[in-house]
């Protein structure tokens, strides 16, 4: 896939991650594949899939949709573990995704390799990039890699980030104004219309959502928390 024809199918539009964690009742690719269905029923214009369901989510969501697949695979959950591997990197390629999305923080890779080689290695194999950071300078980093777009994925999750309990729509505004040549995504804690609104609003090229549209447990609990009980 070519960062052209990747813009112009989500420029301005919704991706939505569908990830389940180890221990939720959706844990099951059968039941992910659906969900990705649903999302692209509802108006997604591309689906984020993979986590801990893995390449065998990556599989069934790229043959059930047509819309464009980013790609990623969790290796625990502190340090660098959003795909964090070259290795990883091809096989979510391999898998079906065109976008591979990747910890994009300066932290050391458990493969000892260079978000460059990264890049490098995916390029070669005909896919794209998706930089996940944390902050300004890593996207700026990120960019001279050789990122095909930069994601605010991981702004809350390490120690040094902002830590908000919303989505870091400061972040989304500070990358486009570094970065005019390069598309920026609104990702973590999107929960709302208006949220998405903002981003857009921001300068985002697209926004991600994945909890507040596929998590009915989330779902349930915002409800239910007005309640009596
Ligand atoms: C930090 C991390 O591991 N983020 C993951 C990245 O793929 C997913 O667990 C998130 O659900 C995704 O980023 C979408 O965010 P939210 O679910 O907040 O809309």
């Amino acid at each position: 896939m070519n960062l052209t024809d990747l813009m112009t199918a989500i420029r301005g539009g919704l991706v939505v991650s569908c990830q389940a964690g180890p221990a939720h009742p959706l844990r099951d690719t059968a039941t992910i594949r659906r969900l990705a269905e649903a999302a692209v029923l509802g108006g997604a214009t591309a689906v984020r899939c993979g986590g801990v369901g893995g390449l065998a989510d990556i599989r069934a969501v790229a043959d059930a949709v047509t819309v464009p697949v980013v790609g990623l695979t969790k290796r625990g959950d502190s340090g660098v573990f959003i795909t964090p591997t070259v290795a990883d990197a091809l096989e979510v390629l391999a898998a079906g995704a065109g976008v591979v999305a990747t910890d994009a923080t300066a932290r050391p890779r458990p493969d000892g390799a260079s978000l460059q080689d990264t890049v490098r290695a995916v390029h070669d194999a005909g896919g794209l990039v998706m930089a996940d950071v944390s902050t300004v300078a890593e996207g700026v980093a990120a960019a001279a890699c050789g990122a095909d777009l930069i994601a605010t994925t991981l702004s809350g999750y390490t120690s040094y980030s902002t830590q908000l309990t919303g989505p870091d729509i400061a972040l989304v505004r500070e990358l486009t104004a570094e970065l005019p040549a390069v598309p920026v995504v609104a990702e973590g804690r999107y929960h709302r219309p208006e949220h998405v609104r903002q981003a857009l609003d921001a300068g985002a090229a697209a926004v991600v959502v994945g909890t507040a549209i596929t998590d009915p447990a989330w779902i349930t609990s915002r409800f239910a928390e007005v309640t009596d009980r």
